[in-house]
């Protein structure tokens, strides 16, 4: 079910002062509390005003854009829904276009406050800084090093040219590239509910520009969209300003939550789609200039716009299509006594294969995969092709059959009663570094756990918020779901007592091996990644070094996490206090720091907690069977035979 919050009914959103109903902040809106950082390289931050129209392009029979008409300049960037997506996309254009003036514009003032704050509205790490450096802008530079002409003035300084506004109709007025960034959930109601995109807030924005925007306003497509789409755009255009031509872009994003900040300093690929008019073409030029200050020119890619739309669908579709076919092979792994994660290894090893989302486990959750397959199977639908609907369906049958065979377990090796019984679950987020809460797989179990009639189940997540996850549970039909669920702030007190112990988030702070465990020896084959923990920004900052001292043990796919420049962080300008009674203020004072609840598990002391026969349930294959054994644990892992 889709809790992202959308505009109703038919309602005309066109004036942004009518009284329409406005999305508000979800009680699942997390404040970013922490100060982790992903580190970028020194050169790649740009101090100067740098002018990019001189920058060639890649020939349009490679499939980039030709280099032929004369290019339209950019000064001026709207970007609607200040969401995921929209913030940090934003930060990052600015971030390296600091001669163009970006404006990320919401109707929902808290979270624009939110925004204008040091609390920010989402958890990303290094997102702090790149916001930092663009909206507040730098104090001028001490020692001139990289890439710094210190004889030239303006590079020493940093003007602020990231702005977060509720002046969604000023703002739109002034933008030469409007980006519309706002939540397409799935239709809850009506024709298509369950499947078909909930295109309401992206009408409502899309009126907003059509109404408000000037002439030649470029209209860029962000938030995921069915095919098609651009059509949509252009019908609204034409109905509002008739007189007018907008060019229509597509952009769609590929970020991931957890890893925004890394995903958008280095993109594997930049789509833009455009019409093959002359006005479709200038404009991809000039939205592709923007990208082509710190994106490869062969990572830019200019396609149809139609080709545009599809390929985010396609993609996600693809990726979660991998997680349902791997976890399918877990159930048989289950019966014959194969292991899912050398299977996994094994075929990741061919290049055609190659090893990223192979990974067996409770499934795929967060607020994409789900949506947009489901988006694509009621394109096919709609376009007369019940086959192909049906194949993508496929995927996610796999990813609910996925959960329920784990929650079915869990009762069965409880002796199918959990009368009386506390269970825990270490982790909520759909997936580690990020303190969304929305569509995780453990709000699926919890629902099926609580049929059962347990004495409690405590929750420990070291980023999801107590409100964010009660918020979910909202949804649930158990009418005691809110008393029988304690959440917890510290993992201990969540193990406490318990009958069974269930790891449904893979946090590295889980993937510790147990203290009183014989430690393998790892082979050496990465120069990135050291198997220390960093626990301090000092140590993740110094983790390169680290690795470039010591011969790293490995830690497959770890992201190294770092943090800017330590020459930009000293002239990151300081914070402005908050006033006097600020809640966030408050919350953060009063919980435990986010680092200190990712502190590693010591599964030894959690083994003197918990209550024989030490059940031990793995939903994401993070733990070390070897070791938990020596602990005393029952350990049952999806993919691999039952050792109970
Ligand atoms: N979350 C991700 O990781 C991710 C990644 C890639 C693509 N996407 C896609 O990007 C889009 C945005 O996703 P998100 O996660 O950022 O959504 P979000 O819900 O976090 O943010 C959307 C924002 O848009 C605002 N909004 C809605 N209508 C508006 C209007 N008319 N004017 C001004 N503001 C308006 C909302 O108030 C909200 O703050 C979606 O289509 C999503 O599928 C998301
Ligand atoms: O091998 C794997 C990889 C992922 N997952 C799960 O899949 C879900 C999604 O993970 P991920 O794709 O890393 O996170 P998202 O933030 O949902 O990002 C996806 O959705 C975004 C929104 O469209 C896209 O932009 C990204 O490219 C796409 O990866 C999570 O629950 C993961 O635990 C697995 O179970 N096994």
């Amino acid at each position: 079910m889709d809790r992202t919050p959308s505009l109703t009914g038919s309602e005309d959103c066109t004036d942004s002062s009518s009284n329409c109903s406005v999305p508000d902040t979800p009680a699942n809106w997390s404040p970013n509390v922490v100060g982790e950082h992903y580190s970028i390289p020194m050169d790649e931050i740009a101090l100067q005003p740098v002018m990019r129209a001189d920058l060639p392009l890649g020939g349009a029979r490679e499939g980039r854009i030709s280099h032929r008409r004369v290019r339209r300049q950019i000064r001026n960037v709207c970007c609607i829904g200040a969401g995921y997506v929209g913030g940090p996309t934003a930060a990052m254009i600015a971030l390296h276009n600091p001669h163009i003036r970006v404006t990320v514009v919401d109707r929902d003032e808290k979270r624009i406050r939110a925004w204008n704050s040091r609390h920010l509205p989402i958890h990303e790490p290094g997102l702090s800084d790149v916001v930092r450096a663009a909206r507040d802008g730098l104090r001028p530079g001490v020692d001139g090093t990289g890439h710094f002409d210190a004889s030239i003035e303006e590079t020493t300084t940093r003007a602020p040219n990231l702005f977060f506004s509720t002046a969604c109709a000023e703002t739109i007025a002034e933008a030469d590239v409007v980006m519309i960034s706002v939540n397409t959930p799935t239709k809850r109601q009506g024709q298509g509910a369950g499947r078909a995109t909930d295109m309401t807030a992206f009408e409502g924005a899309t009126r907003d520009v059509a109404t408000h925007s000037r002439r030649g306003c470029i209209i860029v497509e962000k938030s995921t969209v069915p095919c098609k789409t651009g059509q949509l755009i252009k019908n609204i255009t034409q109905q509002h300003r008739p007189e007018l031509d907008f060019p229509i872009l597509s952009n769609p994003e590929f970020l991931s939550e957890g890893t925004a900040i890394k995903d958008l300093m280095r993109p594997d690929r930049v789509i833009i789609g455009c019409e093959s008019t002359p006005s479709g073409i200038a404009a991809a030029e000039a939205l592709a200039d923007l990208y082509a200050s710190w994106v490869p020119q062969e990572r830019i890619v200019t396609n149809n716009i139609w080709s545009a739309e599809l390929c985010k669908l396609t993609a996600n579709a693809m990726l979660a299509q991998r997680i349902s076919s791997i976890n399918s092979i877990s159930a048989i792994c289950e019966r014959t006594g194969a292991d899912v994660g050398e299977i996994a290894k094994s075929i990741g090893l061919d290049r055609r294969i190659g090893p990223q989302f192979l990974k067996a486990g409770l499934g795929f959750g967060g607020s994409c995969f789900r949506k947009d397959i489901a988006s694509l199977t009621y394109l096919a639908e709609s376009l007369g092709l019940p086959e192909v609907a049906a194949y993508w369906e496929q995927v996610l049958t796999m990813n609910n059959y996925q959960r329920d065979r784990f929650a079915l377990n869990v009762i069965a090796k409880l002796n199918n009663s959990l009368r009386g019984k506390k269970i825990t679950i270490l982790g909520y987020a759909f997936k580690k570094d990020t303190g969304d809460a929305r569509e995780s797989p453990a709000l699926d179990v919890i629902r099926m756990l609580l049929e059962e009639g347990p004495k409690s189940i405590a929750i420990f997540d070291p980023l999801c918020s107590e409100a964010d996850i009660r918020y979910e549970l909202s949804a649930l039909p158990a009418a005691d779901a809110q008393d029988v669920v304690k959440v917890c702030a510290d993992p201990y007190e969540a193990c406490e007592d318990s009958s069974a112990v269930l790891v449904l988030t893979d946090w590295d702070m889980f993937k510790m091996q147990p203290r009183s465990a014989p430690v393998k020896a790892q082979p050496v084959d990465s120069p990135v990644i050291a198997s220390f923990s960093p626990s301090t920004p000092a140590d993740l900052l110094h983790l390169p070094q680290r690795s470039k001292e010591k011969p790293p043990t490995i830690v497959k796919d770890t992201v190294a996490v770092g943090t800017l420049p330590e020459e930009i962080i000293a002239r990151l300008q300081p914070q402005a206090d908050c006033e006097t009674g600020c809640e966030e203020c408050s919350l953060v004072r009063k919980s435990t720091s986010s680092k200190q609840r990712q502190e590693a598990i010591d599964w030894s002391r959690v083994a003197t907690l918990v209550r024989q026969p030490k059940m031990l349930f793995d939903g994401r294959n993070v733990l070390d069977a070897a070791g938990m054994d020596a602990l005393g644990f029952r350990l049952e892992t999806l993919g691999r035979a039952s050792t109970v």
